[in-house]
C-alpha cells in the first residue's frame, strides 16, 4: 500500500531536471476581455489586466506564500499557473517543461502532479457522495490505483487526521475543518508534487485554522509536497511560508524569505499591509488605516508603479523642491484627493497655514499649488486634483518607469526583490 505512495512522477527524471526549480513562472500575464458581440461593437471592449508580467520560482519542498488584498489577482494567477486559464502571455515551466506548449493527454498527465484546494470545502464536496468515494474520485479520473483505491482512501483519511472509519460518512456529517481535511485527502489521492492552496483555511475559526495548517505542514514533510499558498491573511502566510510574494493590482511588488519580508519589508505597500495587521491590544493606536484610498481599476491601472496612487512615499518629481517642501505638497495632494478640504474665501489663509506654514514652494511647484488653491476657492476640486496630479504625481519617476530592484537582505541570505524606485 505505502509502495503506491512512491513518487511516480520522479521516475526517469534526470539530474538536470532535478536542479530546476519545481515551478518557474516567467512574465505571466492574464487579461480578461469583457464584452463580446453586439454591445461591444457599439461600446468597445474593456480589458481587465488581472495579472501582469509576474515572474517567480518555487523550489521543491518549499512553500511560497502569496498575499495581497481581495481582487489583486491571486486566484487568477494561481489558475493561470495551473493552466486552468490560458495565459495571455508568459510561460510556466513545471519540472522544466513548458505547460503552455502542452495540450491534450500530456497536459492531463501533468495535471495529476498539480492539485488545487479551495477556500470553501462545503461547495467543493458533492453532498450526495460519501467521503471515501470523494477521495477516490481523482484516482478513478486518472485511472490510478485500480484495486487498491478504498485502501488508499482510508490511508489518506488517516494521514489528514480523520478516522478511516468515516469513509462511509457524507460531507454534511463533518465540521468545516474536517471537510477541509477531506479536501486535502482528495488532493493527495493521485500523489501530486505541487498543491496550490487558495485561501484553504480562510473560512475556519482561528484555532481550527492553526490545526489544519499544522497538518498541511506535516503532510508536506511526509509526502515531499511543494505549496503555493494563497491568503489575504498575513499571520497565516507567516505561519506557513518559507518565502512570501506580495501582490498588488496584478503584479508582484515584493518577494523575500518570510522572516526577511516581515522584519525588513522594503516596499511601501508591504509596509502598509504589515501595519494594518490588527494589533492584539485594541487600545494601541495608529495600527490601522495606513492604506488610504481605493485600489484603482485593473482596467486602467496606473502607469509605472501601480501602487503610486496610494503610496505614502511617492518620489518627488524633478522640479526643484526640498524634501520638506515635497512632504507638505504630498500632504496637501492627499487631502485634496480625499475630498475632505472645503475652502471658502476666508479659508484660504487657513489652508496655507495648515499645509504651508513656511510659505508655498517657489517656481513651478509653487505656481501649481497656488492654482490648486484657486480651484478649491472656486469649488472645483476636480481641477485642483488635476493640476496637482499633472504637475507632481505624473512627473514622478514612480509614474514614468516600472520598478524592479533586488535589495540586500538583512535577515538570512535568500534573495530579496522589491519593485520600488526608492531603491534606485
Ligand atoms: N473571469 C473573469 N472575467 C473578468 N474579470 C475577472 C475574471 N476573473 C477575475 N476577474 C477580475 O480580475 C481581478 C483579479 O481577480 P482575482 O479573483 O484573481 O483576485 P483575488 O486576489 O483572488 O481576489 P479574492 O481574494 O477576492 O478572491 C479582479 O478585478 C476580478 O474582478
Amino acid at each position: 500500500m505505502s509502495g503506491a505512495v512512491e513518487r511516480s512522477s520522479d521516475a526517469g527524471v534526470d539530474t538536470d531536471e532535478r536542479d530546476e526549480p519545481l515551478l518557474r513562472v516567467e512574465g505571466l500575464t492574464k487579461h480578461f476581455t469583457q464584452g463580446d458581440g453586439f454591445l461591444s461593437s457599439l461600446f468597445g471592449t474593456e480589458t481587465v489586466k488581472a495579472v501582469e508580467d509576474v515572474s517567480f520560482d518555487i523550489e521543491r519542498g518549499e512553500t511560497l506564500g502569496l498575499v495581497g488584498e481581495s481582487g489583486c489577482g491571486k486566484s487568477t494567477l494561481a489558475r493561470t499557473v495551473l493552466r486552468l486559464l490560458d495565459p495571455t502571455d508568459g510561460s510556466v515551466y513545471f519540472k522544466g517543461a513548458d505547460l503552455a506548449a502542452m495540450s491534450g493527454e500530456r497536459l492531463r498527465r501533468q495535471r495529476q502532479d498539480m492539485q488545487m484546494i479551495f477556500q470553501d470545502p462545503q461547495s467543493s464536496l458533492d453532498p450526495r457522495m460519501k467521503v471515501g468515494p470523494i477521495v477516490e474520485e481523482p484516482m478513478r479520473a486518472h485511472g490510478l490505483y485500480e484495486g487498491e483505491r478504498e485502501e488508499r482512501a482510508r490511508m489518506l483519511l488517516n494521514k489528514v487526521g480523520l478516522d478511516p472509519q468515516h469513509y462511509n460518512r457524507y460531507p454534511h456529517q463533518f465540521s468545516g475543518g474536517q471537510r477541509q481535511r477531506v479536501n486535502l485527502a482528495r488532493a493527495l489521492a493521485v500523489n501530486p508534487d505541487f498543491i496550490v492552496c487558495d485561501e484553504p483555511t480562510s473560512a475556519l475559526d482561528a484555532s481550527i485554522q492553526a490545526q489544519v495548517l499544522n497538518t498541511m505542514r506535516e503532510l508536506q514533510r511526509e509526502f515531499g509536497l511543494t505549496y503555493l499558498f494563497i491568503s489575504h491573511d498575513l499571520s497565516v502566510i507567516r505561519h506557513i511560508s518559507d518565502r512570501v510574494a506580495v501582490m498588488y493590482l496584478g503584479q508582484l511588488v515584493e518577494l523575500a524569505g518570510t522572516d526577511e519580508l516581515f522584519e525588513n519589508p522594503q516596499h511601501p505597500y508591504t509596509d502598509a499591509l504589515l501595519q494594518s495587521i490588527p494589533v492584539p491590544d485594541p487600545r494601541a493606536t495608529g495600527a490601522r488605516g495606513v492604506l488610504e484610498g481605493d485600489v484603482p481599476s485593473p482596467i486602467e491601472p496606473p502607469s509605472g508603479c501601480r501602487f503610486r496612487t496610494r503610496c505614502p512615499k511617492l518620489i518627488a518629481p524633478d522640479i526643484g523642491m526640498t524634501d520638506a517642501e515635497w512632504e507638505r505638497v504630498r500632504r496637501f495632494m492627499r487631502a485634496v484627493s480625499r475630498r475632505t478640504l472645503v475652502v471658502d474665501d476666508t479659508g484660504e489663509q487657513a489652508v496655507r497655514s495648515e499645509f504651508f506654514p513656511n510659505g508655498t514652494p517657489s517656481g513651478e511647484a509653487g505656481d501649481a499649488v497656488a492654482e490648486a488653491i484657486d480651484a478649491l476657492l472656486a469649488d472645483d476640486v476636480d481641477r485642483a486634483e488635476t493640476v496637482l496630479t499633472e504637475t507632481f504625481a505624473e512627473r514622478s519617476i514612480c509614474a514614468r518607469e516600472e520598478p524592479a530592484y533586488e535589495v540586500e537582505p538583512e535577515v538570512g541570505t535568500g534573495r530579496h526583490f522589491s519593485a520600488c524606485h526608492l531603491h534606485r
